[in-house]
């Protein structure tokens, strides 16, 4: 209990009021002359102020007693009606919050239970009502706000715990990336579940670690800001086992200035399955590509001697024209054909015709420049393209070529060595038509001259070579 004193001060603005006409042991025995507090009431009150010390409404300037809150209660509610300015709270034995809001239908209550207020002679004190006034009512405006702002304080670390801790790890949790947070030093603060199972195994020791995740480590350096760079990215091999996986590791540093970050942010995304995938059609592509060099180089060469077809010659051959062209040089072209090839076929057979084929191919790629080229393009007819080529060299290629196969017999068998001659029609581009024409033109012209001239040479005997028609 307090003393008279200590209620003094600390109801230093309390003033009680008879309420209405309410005429009861209590009000008289709690109300002076003066209309100051009655010691005989200084007991009872002295609880009541406990009461209302316990609803932080002690420091309230104004209380109304009220020995019957039916009587008095509506009193007081018309008393609130005219000053809406006045701030209330009620203490009361009724507990009953419908009868409470009837009764002060002008200005809304909040009840809140507290302990029974001590009788006084036979009846029970019902409550005890505060007004304040305006004045008081910013000062407890103020002591809420004080109130509020120490509640805030107490509460806000664990916003702040709400934000750092359970939200932030939720975030990391939810995200489909793994993620590591290291401090400036390097140590793993923060490491979510996806992350620690990526880099399962020996590799990963997890928070609180340093050289926590091997194989990224050797990336630590650079992406510390020790290179400037703010970011970095690359794709890691990480082997555990028999498990092997690609990370494509991310790494973002985090505030503080680029000299000297708080620490990095480190985003791992499994790319095992792409790079898998990847390599799988790089390699797809690889085959389709060779197959196709294949298939290319097969419909550009003669199977039977693995010499270019006269596709593939004619083609060539027009690009070398215009290049000969450009650099006012000249080509050289020889047209051959196997005398009497048609009698080795019908007395020895097909296959030892093919024989004489091939041999012959040997026999003449053996004594020609790399840059020469040799074609098959016809059953037993070849042609060949030289470059850089005039008419007299022309015919001394030609006349080494015609004198190397007719000197050394073709050997078949060991029992069938047969005697093969060719005859050669030669002809140089400066003959191929007019200029004006276009190239597959000129070298059509250029290849019938080289014709003429080897049917020339077959109807003067054979085993020849003809630069020249007759005059
Ligand atoms: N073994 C073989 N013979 C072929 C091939 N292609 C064409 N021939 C033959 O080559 C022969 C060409 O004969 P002809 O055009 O009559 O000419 P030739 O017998 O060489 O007589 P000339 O050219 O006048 O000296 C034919 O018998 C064709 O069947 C081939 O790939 N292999």
């Amino acid at each position: 209990m307090a003393t008279l004193s200590q209620l003094r001060e600390r109801l230093r603005f309390l003033v009680l009021y008879q309420v209405g006409d309410v005429e009861s042991e209590q009000t008289r025995a709690g109300l002076a002359a003066d209309g100051r507090l009655n010691l005989e009431w200084f007991e009872e009150l002295s609880a009541m102020v406990e009461a209302l010390a316990a609803l932080d409404a002690a420091s309230l300037p104004v209380a109304v007693l009220c020995p019957g809150v039916a009587e008095s209660g509506r009193a007081v509610s018309e008393l609130l009606r005219c000053r809406s300015d006045l701030q209330v709270v009620v203490l009361t034995t009724v507990d009953d919050p419908r009868s409470l809001s009837e009764l002060f239908r002008h200005r809304p209550v909040s009840a809140r239970q507290v302990e029974l207020l001590p009788a006084v002679g036979e009846e029970l004190v019902a409550g005890i009502l505060a007004v304040g006034d305006a004045t008081v009512q910013r000062a407890m405006h103020r002591q809420a706000i004080r109130r509020t702002s120490e509640r805030l304080a107490e509460v806000r670390p664990r916003v702040l715990d709400l934000t750092a801790g359970s939200v932030r790890h939720a975030i990391m949790e939810s995200l489909p990336a793994g993620l590591i947070v290291l401090n400036d030093t390097g140590y793993v603060v923060e490491m979510n579940a996806l992350a620690r199972e990526m880099l399962q195994g020996p590799g990963c020791a997890g928070v609180g670690s340093k050289n926590a995740i091997e194989h990224v480590d050797t990336l630590l350096p650079k992406w510390s800001g020790q290179t400037g760079t703010a970011t970095a990215e690359e794709t890691v091999k990480i082997s555990a086992g028999e498990q092997t996986r690609y990370l494509r590791v991310r790494s973002a540093l985090l505030g503080g200035d680029r000299d000297k970050p708080l620490g990095t942010l480190i985003t791992l995304e499994d790319v095992t399955e792409r790079t898998r995938l990847e390599a799988e059609i790089a390699a797809r592509t690889r085959e389709l590509e060779e197959a196709n060099a294949r298939l290319e180089a097969l419909s550009h060469t003669d199977p039977l001697t693995g010499l270019w077809n006269r596709r593939y010659f004619e083609r060539r051959s027009c690009r070398e024209l215009e290049r000969a062209e450009r650099n006012s040089s000249t080509l050289g072209l020889l047209m051959l054909d196997i005398d009497r090839f048609k009698s080795i076929n019908d007395n020895y057979g097909h296959v030892s015709g093919d024989t004489v084929l091939k041999a012959l191919t040997a026999r003449l790629d053996g004594k020609l420049r790399s840059t020469d080229m040799l074609a098959r393009v016809g059953g037993e007819e070849f042609a060949i393209l030289l470059p850089d080529c005039d008419e007299s060299y022309a015919l001394e290629v030609a006349e080494r070529l015609r004198v190397a196969i007719a000197d050394t017999p073709i050997v078949i068998t060991k029992d069938l060595v047969l005697p093969v001659t060719i005859s050669i029609g030669i002809a140089v581009s400066r003959l191929a038509g007019n200029r004006a024409d276009s190239c597959e033109k000129r070298l059509k012209a250029l290849m019938q001259l080289a014709d003429r001239r080897l049917y020339q040479a077959k109807a003067s005997g054979r085993n020849r070579s003809v630069a020249a028609e007759p005059s």
